[in-house]
């Protein structure tokens, strides 16, 4: 890869889900000349496009957790301690703890035996954590999380408004959020910081897919393990709620839960409980299967009651079951409002990493400091590489990827856009898979087992995206013909690609190890189907009973299925399925896809049909998506259109179509600048290419919305632009549209959101209710 190529590489962006992953903006944003809507600083001016990441995904990709057997345990692991119970004085913000109150009344032996199960815990819970599945090239070595943990980005408050919308957007719009939170050490997290806090006893930790979540839990966990941090507390219970999910139909007491999860503490007694210090981790909470009610649910106080997982959590988290336990819940952000803010002491969220962060991540990755300095010069050259290395995950994808081109001999070109990094990434394992094992092909050619394989998990990872599952029993493996010693083998040499995650009563779980990966693998699986001409799979997907017969009228109307899902959770795949369109990211996917012939024709009418798409009943925010899959074809015109749109400075001379108000909407959204006043009648466009426009209210002090046909659709966009934090949006003028109800009603909920900073109304002359807010 040539350095002048990377310096011009442009796109795209990234990540999805649930999945709430992602946040970069690659756009060049930096061409606007005086007098154009942005103004932009002149080192911004060569870079392209955007990135994004997506995920709902929920599955983190952090270390394989081996339940043992309190049999394994109690043969094997007693350790008598030396563990001094008296806390580092200081340590704690905790003062209701009463932790060691009960110590006084011990006997000794009873002392003694208490401190060898802390050991004991101890000891499991370093061993579950001291070791990720990171990177790693061997099957079943996992890497030590303290040799590759980077400090991450955690603020103290929340930036971003909570919605359920697509962790792709979110992350994008993460990129730009403004960085004067007040950062907060991960073991800090329940520390008193200043004088104005009180008490910490629930913590609230939000970060999109990827960012580093569980990484954070896991270190925590380590580092009080291994007697480092916070010794103050006498227990940390880590739990994924993943893992919950599996008992999820069962009963329970607080006390027998804690023995099926960590069956060290089979001696603890429903007494300890009470006087000890308790920090119980719940990661995940977006992976949980179970609806939390906070209004209506049973009282516990006892830890030995028995009832379901659900009310135990409640019960937990509101502080009728051990009010002295310490309660740390992280979330992605479309979750997290399950927990009511009146229960939370403290929310803080994991931004992922700083620019200098990420270089030390690079470093920290690889011992040969060559590799890591030309790795990290490459990202620096593109942008848009650089923006998505603000998750830790896209760090990960973009390391192993990397270190592949640069050590390989001959060298291609730099990935431009997600469907090429993520192809890359798959190649990638293909080999390692092919150099462990040996065999006659070249490493990078695949077997017909090897195609087949990965097929399999292809329909997995589809079949379970479509219904929103990210975890999988072996019965689910099997409906997909997948032989689940066959998996094992697959999955302990790809560790990258798929995992079994967990086993509690003999049950597996598997995942993939992110769930861009199940995105990318489900588009594969798809498009694979397509050439195969698999009419039953392609019409049952597209819910469309006629045949469909050309690659154009495919991708349309897996844009549109895609385009109603309301949480978004389609887009990253089918941006996917636009990107493995092109021949060139077939090709490195090592014939796993059938070379398709495309004639430039019908790849012209696919771009047509983009830049055409209608999308009247479509929320604005999720017209952008379409904006993302003509960059994933590596379709530079719109966005050259609207870069010469910009430097020209005369916004009311050129006619806009739709497609260029997206890509003008997502522009002015990620701009570092926030404009002074947007005006939509100013651009020369179709009343939908104003309503396209609404997502860039969110980066205006004053927006004129003046009869633009605004529809309920369009207010929900409209709305979250007013929750958005941080809110610039200081006067909005809604004169000249006829709103109904529903609309009114969704901004009065907005206008009456505290995030909301709105100090002038200019409403609806004959809409009495929204001129009273
Ligand atoms: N602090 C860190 N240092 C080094 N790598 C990190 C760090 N945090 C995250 N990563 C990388 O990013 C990956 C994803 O991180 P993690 O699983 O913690 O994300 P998450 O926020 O829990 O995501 P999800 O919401 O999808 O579960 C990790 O497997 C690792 O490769």
């Amino acid at each position: 890869m040539e350095e002048e190529e990377r310096a011009e590489s442009t796109v795209p962006s990234c990540v999805s889900m649930k999945s709430d992953w992602s946040k970069g903006h690659p756009l060049n944003f930096g061409i606007g000349p005086q007098g154009s809507p942005l103004k932009m600083d002149e080192d911004r001016a060569e870079s392209t496009v955007p990135s994004c990441v997506s995920l709902k995904s929920d599955m983190s990709k952090a270390g394989v957790i081996n339940f043992r057997s309190s049999e394994e345990i109690e043969r094997g692991e007693h350790i008598l301690s030396n563990w001094d119970q008296s806390a580092p004085p200081g340590e704690s913000s905790c003062s209701q703890s009463g932790s060691r109150s009960g110590d006084a009344e011990m006997k000794p032996k009873q002392r003694s035996d208490l401190q060898e199960v802390i050991e004991g815990h101890k000891m499991s819970l370093k061993r579950r954590c001291e070791h990720v599945t990171e990177g790693t090239h061997e099957a079943g070595s996992g890497t030590l999380l303290n040799k590759i943990y980077t400090e991450l980005y955690i603020t103290e408050g929340q930036s971003e408004e909570v919605d359920t919308q697509h962790e792709v957007r979110q992350l994008e719009r993460t990129s730009k959020k403004n960085i004067q939170d007040t950062p907060i050490k991960c073991q800090d997290i329940f520390k008193v910081l200043s004088e104005q806090q009180r008490h910490i006893r629930v913590v609230l930790t939000n970060g999109v897919a990827g960012v580093g979540k569980t990484f954070s839990v896991q270190k925590f966990s380590l580092d009080w393990a291994e007697g480092l941090e916070n010794q103050d507390i006498s227990l940390v219970l880590l739990l994924s709620c993943r893992e919950l999910n599996l008992i999820r139909d069962e009963q329970h007491s607080l006390l027998s839960l804690l023995h099926v999860f960590h069956p060290t503490l089979q001696k603890i007694r429903a007494e300890d409980l009470t006087v000890w210090k308790l920090l119980f981790i719940f990661d995940g909470l977006d992976e949980s299967r179970f609806s939390l009610d906070f209004n209506k649910h049973q009282l516990i106080s006892d830890v030995t009651q028995v009832s379901s997982v659900d009310v135990l959590l409640v019960n937990l988290i509101q502080g009728n079951l051990l009010p002295s336990a310490l309660i740390w819940i992280t979330s992605r952000p479309a979750a997290a409002y399950q927990i009511p803010p009146s229960c939370v002491d403290r929310i803080t969220e994991v931004r992922g990493f700083t620019d200098s962060q990420k270089e030390e991540y690079f470093r920290r990755r690889f011992s040969d400091e060559d590799l890591s300095k030309r790795i990290i010069s490459h990202i620096k050259a593109s942008r848009s590489l650089h923006i998505m290395c603000l998750i830790p995950v896209f760090c990960w994808i973009t390391a192993i990827v990397l270190e592949d081109m640069m050590t390989r001999d001959q060298r291609g070109e730099l990935p431009q856009t997600l469907t090429d990094l993520y192809s890359h990434f798959l190649r990638v394992q293909i080999k390692r898979k092919k150099q462990k094992y040996g065999g006659k092909q070249r490493p990078e050619e695949l077997t017909e087992a090897d195609k087949e394989l990965l097929l399999k998990l292809g329909r997995l990872a589809f079949e379970h995206l479509e219904k929103g599952n990210i975890m999988f029993y072996s019965e689910d493996l099997e409906r997909c013909g997948l032989d689940v010693s066959e998996v094992s083998v697959y999955s302990g040499v790809c560790t990258e690609i798929f995992k079994r995650e967990s086993v509690i009563f003999q049950k597996s779980v598997y995942c993939f190890v992110h769930l861009s990966i199940q995105e990318f693998l489900a588009a594969v699986y798809m498009f694979h189907r397509y050439t195969r001409k698999d009419t039953a799979v392609i019409s049952q997907f597209l819910e469309y009973s006629e045949p469909v017969t050309s690659l154009d009228g495919f991708l349309r109307r897996a844009l549109r299925k895609s385009l109603k899902s309301e949480n978004g959770h389609l887009d990253l795949f089918v941006r996917f399925l636009h990107g493995l369109s092109l021949e060139s990211n077939q090709r490195i996917l090592g014939g796993l896809l059938d070379q398709m012939e495309n004639h430039p024709e019908t790849i012209q009418k696919v771009l047509n049909n983009l830049k055409e798409e209608n999308s009247n009943k479509i929320s604005p925010d999720r017209s952008i998506n379409i904006f993302h899959c003509l960059m994933e074809m590596k379709d530079q015109s719109v966005h050259q259109e609207i870069q010469e749109f910009l430097k020209s400075g005369e916004i009311s001379e050129m006619r806009l179509s739709e497609i260029h108000c997206s890509a003008l909407a997502y522009l002015l959204q990620m701009s570092e600048e926030v404009l002074d006043e947007l005006d939509l009648q100013q651009y020369n466009t179709s009343e939908e290419g104003r309503r396209r426009l609404i997502p860039a209210v969110r980066n205006c002090r004053k927006a004129v919305l003046r009869r633009c046909g605004l529809s309920e659709i369009s207010c929900g966009s409209l709305a979250s632009a007013l929750r958005s934090n941080p809110s610039h949006l200081r006067v909005l003028d809604l004169r000249g549209n006829q709103l109904e109800d529903p609309a009114v009603k969704l901004l009065c909920g907005a206008l009456q959101d505290p995030l909301c900073k709105l100090e002038t109304l200019r409403s609806v002359r004959d809409d009495p209710v929204l001129s009273q807010v």
